[in-house]
Formats: structure tokens, C-alpha cells, sequence
């Protein structure tokens, strides 16, 4: 129902704010039932304890008879005092036990959530936003909300409620005494309402400065090596600094006017007691308020004004809270690239065909690919060449359906891979990129990536094909070799290795792999041409590749330039043609890639010895 509301509220705000996070509770609105409800026990456990006190010094100072709280349960003020202290103590208890629970039911979903989002948007970024912005967004902006509901939600309903009945039992008391508090009241809770759009801004800015600073740091931790090469470790380190001084800017203003918000509320705390104690005591001399009921009037003055002041402190958070949901939001809004319509299309095999196949990336550079075809057969390797940008990746993504073709189809098997469903698609496709990411873990638990429960000897045997067991064999504890952060531990040719060996175990028939541009040593080149040799007898393999002695290996080459196939046959068709393809191996001849055997030798870069 509270969810229901609040959704309502919501979609009239445009989702734009903290609200728009409302629906993440759904299944979970008994736990956040329970949370206000404890939220509400304790705040008001804990004025209850303080009024029983303060109403037993009264009368134990003025020398009252202390009459039976409670007729008929004999129970003495004393006792009844040591009974709500202790279940105000309870209450506090499990409010926190409760709203932890609410807390890490929220974290789980606000984190789905975000890598689901992370996902539709693979293999781009959300709307651009870097590496070290994102972190932010999961970890920080993901806390915050999490705080807000697991933790804020019910003070504001205990705020709510505990002073208006501190406020009822106060006009019990003296109605003149509860007349004088009320502004007090309604103007410590309306103080942060006023500075609130300073407040929106000023959080936005602090966090769209705390996640550049994140993004600056990690791209500075990534690029460590280049900067200590190119000797520019100062510079960044000093843009680094610009960039604190521009969030602590951001911050000093948002902490002023917080700290003008805070000063506002005390004061008016204090001037609210000061106030209710002058009227009490007025009251009391003109004989129109008990004396032995005075302690009692002030600690109710006091808690009534308590749970609000505690909320505004957390509502001064609120700007923050709003751009940080706002920042989760576009993460949980970012829509699917494609659709996927999960129909059971069974493929017959494992013939890849691109048809007619055009697509642009519609940022107005018109098409990257243009009347593609290609068609590739178990047991066949294609290599796809061509200059840098001319669309090869491109081809590759339409394949992993990461987009969808602008005009034409592709198809496995004869169904158009839009038929299948998305997990159906990659079971069917292994894909080897150009930059292999380990995580920091086993090498066995980095190999099982796309098969977890893949035996030990399956795991063997894929390292075999991928002529990768002696790089495993090398390792100081073999499988249970640690990687080491993305795998910085191996070189760039074991990894690949690996890597290859991490899409066998799928046992996808057909591999995509997106071979590494920058040199191998001899070794890892070696192992792996006997890898695709082995690997393209029971696999259609498609190789987007850089070096001459892949592409001499490949069946068929077709060669890309504009997004167009300009040429294609086999390696020695091709020289004879005389045309891009002899352009391409000509400047790789130039370059210091290893070419194995005969007049592919390694030939140094023209200007070396
Ligand atoms: N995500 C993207 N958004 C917009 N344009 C892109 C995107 N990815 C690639 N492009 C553009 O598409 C064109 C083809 O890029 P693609 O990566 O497919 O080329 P490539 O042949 O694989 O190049 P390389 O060998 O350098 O990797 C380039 O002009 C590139 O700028």
C-alpha cells in the first residue's frame, strides 16, 4: 500500500527522484512495514521512557503521593518506569535488527539492478559515463539509497507521529503549553523544505564531482604504466589535484549550507524548550499547572521537537539522495539494445551467414557495414582483414547480437540469430576478444567462466586444444595459480591462450575470436597456430586478424575496407590480385611482426638494422 502510494508519487515527479526508487521494494513491503513500525516503537519507546521518568522525579521533588499508573494491574510507577525502559530498549534493538535486514535485501537489488543495467548497455558504457563514474554509482550512490530507505524511511513516519503524540500529551497537560510549542514545531521541520533547491544543486554537484575525481583516479591506476614510460606521472597527479580542490569546493558549499541548516534547527530547538520552560513556569506561579507535573511538560516539550530535528539533520541529505537516485535511475532505466523475443528457434547447424547485412551506429557517420555477406561452415576458418575502422568488429558485435543489423540478416543454422533467444545465441557463439579480462582468481575458476561445472579433465582437455597447458604447467601452483588483477600476472599471449581455452570448455561450435593486434613471442605464436589447426576441425571459426601468419592460415580471407568486402579468396589468390590485400601484408611486412618460415620471417621495421 505505502509502495503503491509512493509510487503514485513517483510517476507524478517523473521518476526523477529518491521515489522513483520505490518500486525496488516491491516483495519486500512486509519487511518495510515492519522497519516503520519498529522505527515508530523505538522513537517512541524512547520518549515514552524519558516522560515516566521525568514524571516520577516530579513527583518525588514536590513530595506528590504517587498514584497508581495503571488501576487494576498493580503495578507501581517505579515498576512501570523499569518495564519501558527496557522495552524501549527492545524496540531500539530490533529496529536496528530489522532495517539491517531491509538494508542488505535493498543492497542485493539495488546491485542486480545496476549490472543488469551495466549489461543492456555491454559492450558501451551507460550514456558514456567512465569506468571510475559507474564504481561511484554502485558502491557510494548505491549506499545512500540504501541508508535512505533501510534506515531513514521510518524516522521520518517516527517523526510524524511521536511528536504528535508528545504534542497531545502536552495539551493533556496545559493546552497553552502545547499552543506554545506548535510553531516551534512546524518551523524546525519546514527549515530544510526552504533551503531544499540550494540543497538539490549543491548535492548534485558534489557527487557529479566525487564520481569525475573516481573516474580520473581509476583511469590514472589503468594507465600506471604509461604515465611512468612517458615520464607524465606529475602532470596527471597534479590534475588529479585540480580535481579534489573542485570537489572540496563543491563540498565546503554544500557543508555551509548544511551547517546554516543545523544552526537554524538548534536554535529553534532551544528556543522552543526555553519557551515551553518560561510558560510552564508562568503557568506553575499562577497556580494553572501542577508543579509536580512541570518536569514532565518540559521532556515532552523537548521529545516532541527530538525525532524532528533528527529527520531534518537526514533530510538535509536529501539533495544528495536525489541526484544519487537520479544517477542509479539511469543505470535502471537504460534501455535493452535489443529485443530479446526468447522464441525457441532450434538452428540445424552451425553455418554462420551474414546476408546483405547494413549497419550504422547512428551517430550520423552513416553506415559502418554495407551489403556484407559471408558465410562461414563448421570446420572452416575465415579470417576477416582489413585497416583499422573498416567495420571488422563491428561484424563481430552483430554476431554476439550486442546490436542488431540495420538491413539485412544473419543467421545460424538457417533461423536469423533475432529469433533466438539472447542466451540461446551466446551458448552458440564463444567469443575470444582482442583484450582478454581474467579476473583475480584460480586459473581453473577463470576457465570455467562459461561452463562452472565443468569437470577437471574437460578443463584439461580444453587447455590442450588451446595448446595452453604448458603456460598452466609454468604457473607456480598450476590451476590454482591466483591471475593476479585482470590477469596481469601472464603475458598478453597467454592470456589469449587462456582465453581460448575458456571458450572451448563452452563447447560453443563456433568461435569468434578477435586476435590480439600487439606482438607475440615465437613460442605463444607457435601454439597458437597448432591451436587452430586443431580447433577448426570441429568448430566454424571466424578471425578478426592482425597478424600475416593467422591470415595464411585461414581457408577463406575476405577483406573489409568502408564496411564494403573488397576482396577475398585464399592468402596466395589474393597477393596476385595486386590490391588492398597485397597492400596490407606489404606494410605488415614492414613491421616488426613475426612472421614464421620462409620469406615471412621476422622482419624488422624499415630504419632498423
Ligand atoms: N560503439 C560505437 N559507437 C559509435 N561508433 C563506433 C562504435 N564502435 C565502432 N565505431 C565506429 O565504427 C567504425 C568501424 O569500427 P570497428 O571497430 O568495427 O573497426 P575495426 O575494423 O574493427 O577496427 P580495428 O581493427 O581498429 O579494431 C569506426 O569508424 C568506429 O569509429
Amino acid at each position: 500500500m505505502i509502495a503503491r502510494i509512493f509510487s503514485g508519487l513517483a510517476a507524478r515527479q517523473g521518476a526523477a527522484g529518491i521515489l522513483g526508487l520505490l518500486p525496488l521494494l516491491k516483495g519486500r513491503r512486509r519487511l518495510l512495514a515492519l522497519t516503520m513500525l519498529s522505527g515508530v516503537l523505538a522513537q517512541g519507546g524512547t520518549l515514552a521512557s524519558l516522560a515516566c521518568g521525568a514524571w516520577l522525579v516530579g513527583r518525588a521533588v514536590t513530595g506528590a503521593a504517587l498514584p497508581d499508573p495503571l488501576p487494576g494491574f498493580g503495578v507501581s510507577g517505579f515498576w512501570l518506569f523499569g518495564i519501558v525502559v527496557v522495552a524501549a530498549a527492545g524496540a531500539r534493538w530490533w529496529q536496528a535488527h530489522i532495517s539491517h535486514a531491509l538494508a542488505f535485501a535493498l543492497i542485493e537489488t539495488l546491485q542486480i539492478g545496476i549490472y543488469d543495467g551495466l549489461e543492456r548497455a555491454a559492450p558501451d558504457s551507460v550514456l558514456g559515463r567512465q569506468t571510475g563514474e559507474l564504481a561511484a554509482i554502485a558502491t557510494s550512490d548505491a549506499e545512500l539509497m540504501e541508508h535512505f530507505y533501510a534506515h531513514t524511511l521510518a524516522d521520518y513516519v517516527g517523526a510524524l507521529l511521536v511528536p504528535l503524540a508528545a504534542l497531545a500529551g502536552l495539551c493533556a497537560i496545559h493546552p497553552v503549553m502545547a499552543a506554545a510549542l506548535f510553531p516551534f514545531l512546524v518551523l524546525v521541520a519546514s527549515v530544510p523544505y526552504w533551503l531544499a533547491r540550494r540543497a538539490g544543486e549543491q548535492g548534485a554537484l558534489a557527487l557529479a564531482e566525487l564520481g569525475r575525481l573516481n573516474a580520473r583516479t581509476v583511469e590514472i591506476v589503468q594507465g600506471l604504466r604509461e604515465l611512468a614510460i612517458f615520464g607524465r606521472g606529475r602532470d596527471f597527479l597534479a590534475r588529479l589535484a585540480r580535481q579534489t580542490e573542485l570537489l572540496s569546493a563543491a563540498q565546503r558549499r554544500y557543508g555551509s549550507r548544511a551547517g546554516l541548516e543545523l544552526a537554524m534547527i538548534d536554535g529553534l530547538t532551544t528556543l522552543a524548550v526555553l519557551t515551553a520552560a518560561l510558560v510552564g513556569s508562568v503557568l506553575v506561579a499562577g497556580a494553572g499547572l501542577d508543579r509536580a507535573l512541570f518536569p514532565l511538560a518540559l521532556v515532552l516539550a523537548g521529545g516532541a521537537l527530538t525525532p524532528i530535528a533528527e529527520v531534518t539533520q537526514t533530510a538535509r541529505k536529501l539533495g544528495e539522495l536525489r541526484a544519487g537516485a537520479a544517477r542509479v535511475l539511469t543505470i535502471f532505466h537504460q534501455p535493452a539494445r535489443i529485443a530479446d523475443q526468447g522464441r525457441q528457434t532450434v538452428p540445424q547447424d552451425a553455418t554462420v551467414r551474414f546476408e546483405h547485412v547494413g549497419f550504422g551506429y547512428g551517430n550520423g557517420r552513416g553506415d559502418v557495414l554495407d551489403g556484407f555477406d559471408l558465410s562461414l561452415s563448421p570446420g572452416e576458418m575465415v579470417a576477416l582483414v582489413g585497416r583499422s575502422g573498416a567495420g571488422k568488429s563491428t561484424a563481430a558485435n552483430l554476431l554476439l547480437r550486442f546490436w542488431d543489423v540495420g538491413s539485412g540478416r544473419i543467421s545460424i543454422g538457417g533461423c536469423d540469430i533475432r529469433t533466438l533467444p539472447v542466451d540461446a545465441l551466446r551458448r552458440l557463439v564463444a567469443y575470444v576478444p582482442q583484450d582478454v579480462h581474467l579476473f583475480n582468481e584460480t586459473v581453473a575458476d577463470n576457465l570455467r567462466l562459461g561452463a562452472p561445472d565443468a569437470a577437471m579433465d574437460e578443463v584439461e582437455r580444453a587447455v590442450r586444444l588451446a595448446q595452453a597447458a604448458d603456460v598452466v604447467a609454468g604457473l607456480p601452483e598450476g590451476y590454482r595459480t591466483m591471475c593476479g588483477e585482470r590477469g596481469m600476472r601472464l603475458s598478453g599471449g597467454q592470456r589469449q591462450r587462456l582465453a581460448i581455452a575458456r571458450a572451448l570448455l563452452t563447447r560453443a561450435p563456433i568461435l569468434l575470436l578477435d586476435e590480439a593486434s600487439s606482438n607475440l613471442d615465437a613460442e605463444n605464436e607457435q601454439a597458437l597456430h597448432k591451436a587452430f589447426a586443431t580447433i577448426k576441425r570441429d568448430h566454424a571459426v571466424l578471425v578478426i586478424a592482425h597478424r600475416p601468419s593467422t591470415i595464411r592460415q585461414a581457408d577463406r580471407i575476405i577483406v573489409l575496407d568502408a564496411g564494403r568486402i573488397v576482396e577475398q579468396g585464399r592468402h596466395d589468390e589474393l597477393l596476385t590480385l595486386g590490391g588492398l590485400y597485397a597492400d596490407l601484408m606489404a606494410s605488415a611486412r614492414h613491421s616488426p611482426v613475426a612472421i614464421p618460415d620462409g620469406e615471412n620471417r621476422t622482419v624488422p621495421p624499415s630504419g632498423l638494422p
